[in-house]
């Protein structure tokens, strides 16, 4: 097994960013490991581009550190050209054409891979000499992702690539992201309101509500800490220590809480079931949203 680089792909402490008075990331702590594609999610407003502007060095933190790649974001060419950014709605130069955008990201980018830009436009069926204004959202965001993979980054960060595609062009985007990662050994950072996407890409997921981290981790890993605990009549007392409890909702004949805890099921009382990517995800949002008494000795841990 490919020994795992100590560096981290991407490590925050203390990470606060203010527009004036508004704090869109309070001191955010983060250490995302390399190799991993990386799913950040929450609500809107939560503080997710504002944390991938800063990975990309296009904002300054108010306080706090924030390295990528082991640099300061942005440091110097070399570090930009390792480091590839499709911001929201994939930007491109309206009057330059398919073609122009390949002749400018092989001028800038000393490691450009010309053969690999060229065979995926061809793949996406992107003709080179259309205007780029021209093309639809889908197709900018496809001529968006091969400028960012032909730079062969080591770091791949997209905010919302997704959104504007529908569902078939989506699924392709998807997978040709999986096989860039692969194919470069690259690490990827994704924001996504599409948590059907996350769950089919991401190895490892942040979940970022009002402006503060409520958990991250290896998918894997979160999966395996947290169950879903099904009460009869609703009466959920009596957890042992060292069970946290994420969300509850009480149903008329049963009632059910969300846990996170190392214990292993069979320590668990009542009814244990797995819980989805998905219910994770929209119980750590929604107990931001309207927070709810812990218990045990994992009250009020950090859930990093
Ligand atoms: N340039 C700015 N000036 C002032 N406030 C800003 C600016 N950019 C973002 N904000 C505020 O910071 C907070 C976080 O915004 P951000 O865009 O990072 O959220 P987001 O999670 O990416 O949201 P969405 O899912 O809607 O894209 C929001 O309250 C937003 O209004």
């Amino acid at each position: 097994m490919p020994k795992e680089n100590p560096i981290p792909v991407l490590h925050a402490e203390g990470l606060t960013k203010r527009y004036g008075r508004r704090e869109a990331l309070s001191d955010v702590d983060l250490r995302i490991p390399a190799g991993r594609v990386v799913g950040l999610v929450g609500p809107n407003g939560a503080g997710k581009s504002t944390l991938l502007n800063l990975a990309c060095g296009l904002l300054e933190p108010t306080s706090g550190s924030l390295r990528v790649l082991g640099s300061r974001p942005a440091a110097s060419a070399a570090h930009l050209a390792r480091v590839g950014f499709v911001a929201q709605n994939s930007p491109v130069y309206p009057s330059f054409s398919v073609a122009d955008h390949l002749r400018l990201g092989a001028h800038l980018n000393p490691s450009w891979d010309q053969g690999m830009a060229g065979r995926r436009i061809a793949q996406v069926g992107l003709n080179p000499g259309q205007k780029a204004g021209r093309l639809s959202g889908g197709q900018r965001a496809q001529l968006a992702l091969t400028i960012a993979a032909a730079k062969r980054p080591e770091l791949l960060i997209f905010d919302e690539p997704a959104a504007a595609l529908d569902p078939l062009a989506r699924q392709e985007f998807l997978l040709n992201l999986m096989e860039f990662v692969a194919e470069l050994g690259a690490s990827a950072v994704l924001s996504s309101h599409l948590l059907g996407d996350i769950e089919q890409v991401c190895d490892y997921l942040i979940v970022l509500c009002d402006s503060r981290v409520q958990i991250a981790g290896d998918v894997p890993d979160l999966l395996a800490w947290h169950h879903r605990l099904v009460a009869p009549h609703g009466d959920l007392g009596g957890l042992p220590a060292g069970v946290e409890v994420v969300r509850v909702e009480q149903g008329t004949r049963h009632g059910s809480a969300m846990v996170r805890t190392d214990l292993p099921p069979s320590e668990l009382p009542f009814r244990v079931e797995p819980v989805t990517l998905e219910e994770l995800v929209l119980g750590y949002m929604s107990r931001a949203s309207t927070p709810v008494a812990r218990t045990g000795a994992a009250a009020g841990r950090g859930a990093r």
